[in-house]
């Protein structure tokens, strides 16, 4: 392969020794972060690879410098670039809040069809935590990034589209349970049977593969029955019927339980867990977020819908230590086509300070290098973002809670953690 597209066949990613991978420097803090991860990841290739490979990064454009060079958000060529060279990494993009353009983050992830929103949660040695037992947090969210409220159907208060809504709601379905119907704006959240099955599937692939001990589908169905409690459903029958031979769900339990007892259901689930199969359960969300902090280590794999994925994910960056360690990845398994991301936002009050934390887009970066098959990369990063922790030569974010702690900037802490790559 010399044209340095990284390619999918048969299911498999062919990565060549120079690829080409397009980058979006992001809004706000975007550019620092950027610029710091970018030398990190050129000098751990180089250091591993010893020159025999290399990334040929290329830019593309989305939010305000797209918008300042071409009078277009997310121009059209941007979309094309990532569809052809397939993986893409970016930094944070702003989205205005109660009106203007819809999240551009959100569009990427929508329109290359990017379903899993991966997003690993570890502890790191030495982070300050606002939690006890930080160590007992490793989970990775798998968060559905196409559907639910983050369709963006959804309509202002007052407008044309939400009277008529609302009329058809109360006068064709007989819904009268809308409290306020003429103040009221209006939003839809589709939850499908084939957006579920394709996120599951990947959670489960993912869980068996990693050999991790559950999967918790996370999701409100006792109060939206047909949507999250749908999801609940369709995520076990698909378990039960595409993973039969290495699941045990929480819906079997239950129907061992209703026709042997429970006595019978209990055996039947420390059978199939001894036999080493995955255990499939679920949590409904307000519960959930109360147990990841008092018995974490009960949780391992989490699979949930767009809106509880997005509070989930900075919940459990909280508790290992922050947002400014928390990376993700938006993934289309199917067709290959891939970006990776931080968790955070754009932080616009340390825009250009070369203050805030870069570890998350470079742990990102690490998500990237493992996914392309360059494990070691990811390995030799990891293990420097550990001794630079170890060092206490932190960014502000960990400095103002550590004792003993050396404040560097965000380039400063890249510096750091060239210098702490092992050989
Ligand atoms: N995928 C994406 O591109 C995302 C974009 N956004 C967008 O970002 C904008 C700002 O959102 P906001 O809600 O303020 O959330 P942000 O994540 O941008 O920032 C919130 C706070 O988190 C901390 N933080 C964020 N990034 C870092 C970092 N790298 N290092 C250390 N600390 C960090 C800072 O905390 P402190 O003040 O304590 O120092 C910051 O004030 C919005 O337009 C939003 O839509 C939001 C999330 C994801
Ligand atoms: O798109 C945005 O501005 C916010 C997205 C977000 O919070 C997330 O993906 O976690
Ligand atoms: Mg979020």
């Amino acid at each position: 392969m010399t044209d340095g597209k990284i390619k999918i066949v048969d299911g498999t990613l062919m990565t060549p020794d120079k690829p080409i991978i397009p980058f979006i420097e992001g809004d706000g803090t975007g550019p620092d972060i950027w610029r710091a991860a970018q030398r990190v990841f050129d000098e751990a290739v180089k250091k591993v690879y010893q020159g025999k490979r290399a990334i040929q990064w290329k830019e593309v454009l989305a939010g305000e410098k797209a918008f300042n060079q071409t009078g277009s958000w997310l121009p059209k060529e941007t979309l094309e670039i990532i569809d052809e060279y397939l993986i893409a990494i970016k930094g944070p993009l702003t989205t205005p809040i109660g009106g203007g353009f819809r999240s551009l983050n959100v569009a990427l992830r929508q329109e290359l069809d990017l379903y899993v929103c991966l997003r690993p949660v570890r502890y790191f040695e030495g982070v300050p935590s606002p939690v006890k037992h930080p160590e007992k947090v490793d989970m990775v969210i798998f968060r559905e990034n196409t559907e639910d409220i983050y369709a963006g159907i959804e309509f202002p208060e007052g407008t044309k589209e939400a009277k008529e809504l609302v009329d058809i709601l109360q006068k064709d379905f007989g819904v009268t349970s809308i409290r306020f119907p003429e103040t009221s704006a209006i939003a839809i959240k589709p939850i499908s049977i084939e957006g579920t099955q394709r996120l599951i599937r990947s959670a489960i692939e993912f869980a068996l593969k990693e050999k991790r001990d559950s999967v918790t589908l996370v999701h409100k169905g006792n109060i939206m029955k047909y949507t999250e409690g749908g999801f609940k459903n369709w995520a076990y029958d698909l378990a039960e019927k595409e993973f039969g031979d290495s699941v045990f769900t929480w819906q079997q339990y239950d129907k061992i339980k209703e026709s042997h007892g429970e006595k019978e259901a209990n055996k039947a689930q420390a059978d199939a867990l001894a036999a080493g199969k995955l255990l499939i359960k679920d949590s409904i969300a307000d519960i959930f977020l109360q147990q990841i902090l008092t018995r974490p280590d009960e949780f391992d794999v989490v699979a949930t819908m767009n809106l509880n994925g997005d509070y989930i994910s900075d919940a459990l960056a909280a508790q290992v230590g922050g947002i400014g360690i928390a990376p993700g990845a938006n993934i289309n398994y199917v067709t290959g086509h891939a970006i990776f991301e931080a968790t955070h936002g754009t932080a616009p009050k340390y825009a250009n300070l070369d203050k805030v934390n870069p570890s998350s887009v470079i742990l990102s970066g690490c998500l990237l290098f493992e996914h392309i098959g360059w494990p070691e990369v990811s390995k030799a990063i990891t293990s420097s973002l550990e001794t630079t922790i170890a060092k206490k030569t932190v960014t502000y974010d960990f400095a103002r809670l550590m004792d003993g702690a050396t404040e560097v900037s965000c380039s400063g802490f890249a510096d750091q953690l060239i210098q702490n790559l092992p050989i």
